[in-house]
Parts: structure tokens; sequence; C-alpha cells
């Protein structure tokens, strides 16, 4: 609890508990799903506010650039000067300003001075007010300048770093990268995945409208609902009893590519926590092999955690170093093996907004590195005629098509393979088939409305 209410002992209103998140992730460079968490549970705000809460934190660092960008043009000595909860207050006054309509802009203005003047800085109220009431008046702060370049702009009115901007314009082109942008601030809806082995997608749908939520089939996986405004299902009857799990439709697509049968030996290389080889396991119907690895001691739990709960007893776990797996398992042994490798995340922006101003270019390099290691060292442990998946949760070609193009040159044994892409649908990825090298597969957020999301099949040829 801050100082101030202690002394008060009164509680926090969903602005102040906002604003006290946005300035633990800005001076303590605090992760805003992790720290909105904890904070919503200390704060015990009613359902209404908590949504609030949460939309202006999420809001506010989705559109942090732009923000800062008007702010700058008001705060003479500019705003990194300022104290970290004014600057925080003042960015989140403009988000409400410009990006929710609720509350008149007069209002807003007020409690922001509300807030300062709890805070014991009668003097800061004033400034607030001042900086605040100056944007009101001057809408023409918010506008592309005419001098900025293409990239420049799209950051501008997207609010995202002008480096990732350049980078997609690279990869995709200018009105790609714009579409890409725009989806990233929208707000995800909620995926889940169905248990085939304890429920049926169909009959959930139904059990879930009759309790009135709004609920549709996945449009991309067959395993798959979308819920609309339903909240986090982490916390319903159907989780607890092992008939659904948390997963976006574009993650669920990897399935399609393993292609996995009951009676195969199947490796994910990079499991916690635990999503995929869940995934995989079901359509395994909880029969054959399937060694669920990961390096973080601590994530195994999660691993099987996952299985208990979901009912696969079959999914054995092991902690190593998937760069050096091919020191503890036996090459060319298993029939396929999924390298979901650890990536910059840049798929999913839409819910981990910080992403983007955290990670940098370096970031991306450095990560590839090390996916380049981990896919020669997952791909030794493939047998003859078996299969390599690779995929992440990035739109970074870097990351991906380099990766996967570097390692077929270099491995003449492998092939890229295409067949895995029929059991998708091909209507709603049209778009993804098109701007994919044949063999993988790029979802960008745009294409339905999913996590952007990369996939390629690769297969080994008899000889090596
Ligand atoms: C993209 S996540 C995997 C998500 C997971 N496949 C799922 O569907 O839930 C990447 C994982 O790789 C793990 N990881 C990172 N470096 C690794 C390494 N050298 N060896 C094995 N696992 C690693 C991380 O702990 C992280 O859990």
């Amino acid at each position: 609890m801050t100082h101030s209410n202690v002394k008060q002992n009164r509680r926090r209103t969903a602005r102040e508990v906002a604003l006290d998140v946005l300035v633990q992730v800005d001076k303590d460079q605090a992760y805003s799903n992790l720290q909105l968490n904890e904070a919503l549970t200390e704060a015990r705000l009613e359902r209404a506010d908590a949504g609030l809460a949460t939309e202006l934190v999420y809001g506010t660092i989705q559109r942090l650039s732009t923000l800062d960008g008007v702010l700058e043009q008001k705060v003479n000595k500019g705003i990194r000067k300022l104290k970290p909860w004014m600057r925080n207050l003042l960015r989140m006054s403009l988000y409400q300003m410009r990006y929710l309509d609720r509350v008149p802009d007069h209002a807003i203005v007020n409690e922001a001075v509300t807030i300062a003047k709890r805070r014991g800085q009668q003097a800061m109220a004033g400034f607030v007010n001042g900086v605040l009431r100056a944007v009101m008046r001057e809408p023409e702060l918010w506008e592309a300048k005419e001098s900025m370049s293409p990239s420049e702009r799209i950051a501008w009115e997207h609010s995202h770093p002008e480096w990732l901007v350049k980078e997609w314009i690279k990869a995709y082109g200018l009105e790609e990268t714009a579409s890409i942008c725009e989806a990233n601030n929208e707000p995800p809806h909620t995926s889940i995945r169905v248990n085939p082995l304890r429920a049926n997608r169909e009959a959930l749908i139904e059990e879930m409208k009759a309790q009135g939520m709004f609920i549709k089939p996945s449009v991309l996986s067959k395993d798959g609902i979308i819920g609309i405004g339903t909240g986090n299902l982490a916390h319903s009857v159907w989780y607890k009893e092992g008939k659904i799990s948390m997963q976006d439709e574009s993650s669920m697509l990897v399935v399609e590519a393993v292609r996995p049968e009951s009676s195969m030996r199947v490796l994910d290389c990079c499991a916690a926590p635990g999503g995929k080889s869940m995934h995989i396991a079901e359509r395994m119907g909880n029969k054959g092999e399937l060694i669920s690895n990961d390096l973080h001691a601590h994530k195994i739990a999660l691993i099987e955690d996952q299985a208990k709960r979901l009912g696969l007893s079959m999914i054995h776990t092991m902690n190593e170093d998937a760069s050096k797996l091919g020191a503890c398992l036996a090459p060319d042994s298993f029939d396929v093996v999924l390298l979901d490798a650890p990536c910059s995340g840049f798929g999913v922006i839409r819910r981990k907004p910080d992403l983007k101003w955290r990670k940098t270019l370096q970031d991306v390099k450095a990560i590839a590195k090390l996916q380049h290691e981990l896919i020669r060292e997952a791909a030794k442990l493939v047998r003859a005629g078996g299969r390599l998946v690779y995929s992440t949760c990035t739109i970074e070609p870097r990351e991906n098509r380099d990766i996967v193009e570097q390692f077929v040159k270099e491995h003449p044994e492998w092939t890229l393979d295409d067949s895995w892409k029929q059991a998708l649908p091909q209507d709603k990825l049209s778009e993804a088939f098109q701007r994919s090298e044949a063999g993988m597969l790029q979802v960008l957020p745009h294409d339905a409305d999913s996590d952007g999301f990369f996939i390629a099949s690769l297969v080994r040829t008899a000889q090596k």
C-alpha cells in the first residue's frame, strides 16, 4: 500500500491503482501483467474498477510513444525530468482523453488534479492542470508532422518504436506494417483449447452460451473456442476439470504441423509452460511417448501441473539445455521433434505491450543466434524420414524464415514440407499462405485476429 493511503486509510481508486502500476513499470522495469495482478489483488477493487485499471495500464503502455510525443511539446524541461508519478499521471490522463470516450476531458483533468493534490503536491497540481488543459486546447499536437518519413509516421500513429517499424517495412511493406501495428493495439480475445479427452467442443460452446457468455468456435483451429468479454476462464470450473486450457488460436496450428499419432515418439525441446505439449498429448490420445523438456527447473512443475490437470499421464518431463540435448538423448530416435523456440515475442504485443519498448534489435540478434544453435541440435535427434517442426510467437524474419533457410542450406538432408498446410483453414489463412515460403507459415496478427505466429515443417530424408 502506498504511503498516502496508509495515512488516510482509504481505498485507492481505479486510477490511483493504475498509476501506481505504471510508476513501477516505468521506474523498476517491472512487467506490467505481474505488477497489475499484484496490485489488483491488494487493492480489492470492484469488478468494473478492476477492468478500468487494467485498461488504463495496458492502454497507456500501448500508446506510450505517442503520449510522450504530445507531452514533450508542452513540458519545456522534458518529461524525463519529471517525477515518475507526475510523468505517468500525465500519460494516463492523455491516454483517456485521446483513446477512451467514456469520460469528458474536463472530468479527466479534475481527477488528475485531485490525484496530484492527494500526493501532497499543491504546486504540482497546478502544473498538471496547465499541461492537460493546453493539450485540450490544441488537438493538432496529436497529428503526425509533414516532415515525418513513412516509418516515423507509422511509429507515431500506432505507437511503436521506429526501429521495429523499419524492420517490418523491410519484411512486409508499408501497408502491411501499418496493419500489423494497428492490430497490435486491439484488445485480444480470450482463446481456449478444448481437451477432446474430457469434453466436446460443440457441447461446451452450448454450455457456455447457456451461461450467457459470448462464445464462438475458432476459425483457425478445430480445437479452439473464442470468448469475447468472458474474462479469465482460467478460474472457471471447465478449466479446473481439465476440459479447457488457455492458448491462442494461432499457436494451436503447431499441432497440425506436428501431426502426432498415438504410436509416435515425440520430443518437445522447449516445452514450458506446456501449452503445445498438452495439445500434442491430447491429439495422441494420451498414448505413445512424449518427452517435454525445458531449461528452467522451476518451469518443469508448470508442465507437470498441466499434465495432471488434463489427465495426460503419458508425458515425461526433462530438465536440460536444449542446445546440449544430443548428449542425453539418442540421436536419430524421434519421429517428430518440436522446437518452439525462445523468441522476442513480437507476435504477442497485443497481450504484452511492454515487449515492444523493452526489446532491442540487439536482443533479436542475440536470440537468433541461440535459435540457430537450438535448431541444429534438435535436428540431430530426428530419425531418418522423421520431421522437425520449428515455431515461434514472433513475426521477425530474422528469428523465423532466416533461421530455417540457413539451416536447410547447411543441411542438404533436410527439406521443407508443405503438405501439412492442407489441414489448415485455407480461406482464413490465404494471405498468410501467400506471404510464406514453402513449408513455412507466417501468421500476422491482422490475418485472423489472432497472435502473430510462425511455423516451419522440415522432413529428414533417409540418408545424412
Ligand atoms: C516459447 S516458450 C515455449 C512455450 C511452450 N512450448 C508452450 O507451448 O507452452 C520457450 C521456452 O524455452 C525455454 N528455453 C529457453 N532457452 C532454452 C534452452 N536453452 N533449452 C531449453 N529450453 C529453453 C524457456 O524456458 C521457455 O519456457
